[in-house]
């Protein structure tokens, strides 16, 4: 432990009121959500009882609070409603401005499949590890299989100035709304109906009458986490294609760019 912290640990008197105190932490940091729960709860406490605070802010060079920070565009939305081809779209329009984090995960390489490219392939160990050491912004099993986006592949997106593209389920972007990584931008994209999104997948002819059946079950769930203002900051429809791409660029054109690469 910092040196600085069991100096001031030694000298703390339990003031009277805990309770109170206690009651004021949790609705602080509730309400600040800190990115950094230890060195917050360590400066909180500090001036609590009187000490100086262990760790001043603007000590140390924080990739989230610089000018460098370009938050991160998480999409969700059923399979087949369009994501990929509204981010396709986007980034042929701007080449240099977006970039895919590379994942971790332990399923074994396809032919042609480069490690560190295409995935991070990684065994079963490894990956828990990580886990635990919560190194990892988002995770999940699919069909036996760990995936993971750790925190160093999103911050090697943004040191290269890009805003990274996070194209994952509703699941995903829970776990990456409680990360410490933010501000990140949210946006669900919704078929006009789950018999649009059904024709979709069928014209894409990609997917089995099984799989697709699997997919619009699967849509129905996720559509209903799409009202959650706490969850997705966007919700955009996915009807008509070209006024549904200049919806999803004019968020993108506020909300991401003008911090990075517009201004
Ligand atoms: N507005 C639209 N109207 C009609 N078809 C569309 C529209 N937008 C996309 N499509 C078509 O729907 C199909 C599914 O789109 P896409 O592959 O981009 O979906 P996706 O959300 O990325 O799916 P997945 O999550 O499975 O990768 C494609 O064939 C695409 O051309």
């Amino acid at each position: 432990m910092d040196n600085k912290v069991l100096w001031s640990a030694e000298q703390i008197n339990i003031p009277q009121d805990l309770g109170s105190i206690i009651k004021d932490y949790t609705k602080k940091i509730i309400r600040e959500q800190p990115k950094d729960t230890y060195k917050w709860s360590a400066n909180y406490f500090a001036g609590q009882c009187g000490l100086p605070t262990p760790f001043p802010e603007g000590e140390e060079e924080d990739l989230e609070e610089t000018d460098n920070f370009i938050p991160p565009l998480v999409i969700v939305g059923p399979s087949g409603v369009g994501k990929s081809t509204l981010v396709e779209k986007l980034m042929k329009e701007y080449p240099s401005y977006f970039g895919f984090s590379v994942s971790h995960t332990t399923r074994a390489p396809r032919e042609n499949e480069v490690n560190g490219v295409h995935y991070h392939f990684t065994d079963k160990e490894t990956i828990l590890s990580k886990l635990n050491n919560e190194e990892f912004l988002e995770s999940a099993e699919v069909h036996g299989n760990i995936y993971g986006t750790s925190y160093d592949s999103v911050q090697k997106v943004i040191r290269g100035g890009r805003c990274c593209i996070l194209d994952v389920d509703v699941q995903g972007a829970q776990q990456i709304k409680r990360s410490n990584l933010r501000p990140v931008v949210t946006v669900f994209v919704r078929p006009p109906s789950i018999q649009d999104l059904e024709q979709r997948l069928r014209s894409r002819m990609t997917e089995s009458e099984d799989k697709i059946a699997l997919r619009v079950s699967n849509a129905t769930k996720e559509m209903s986490f799409m009202n959650d203002k706490q969850l997705f900051d966007h919700v955009i429809i996915n009807d008509d294609f070209d006024r549904c791409y200049s919806e999803f660029k004019n968020i993108i054109e506020t909300k991401i760019l003008p911090k990075s690469k517009s201004n």
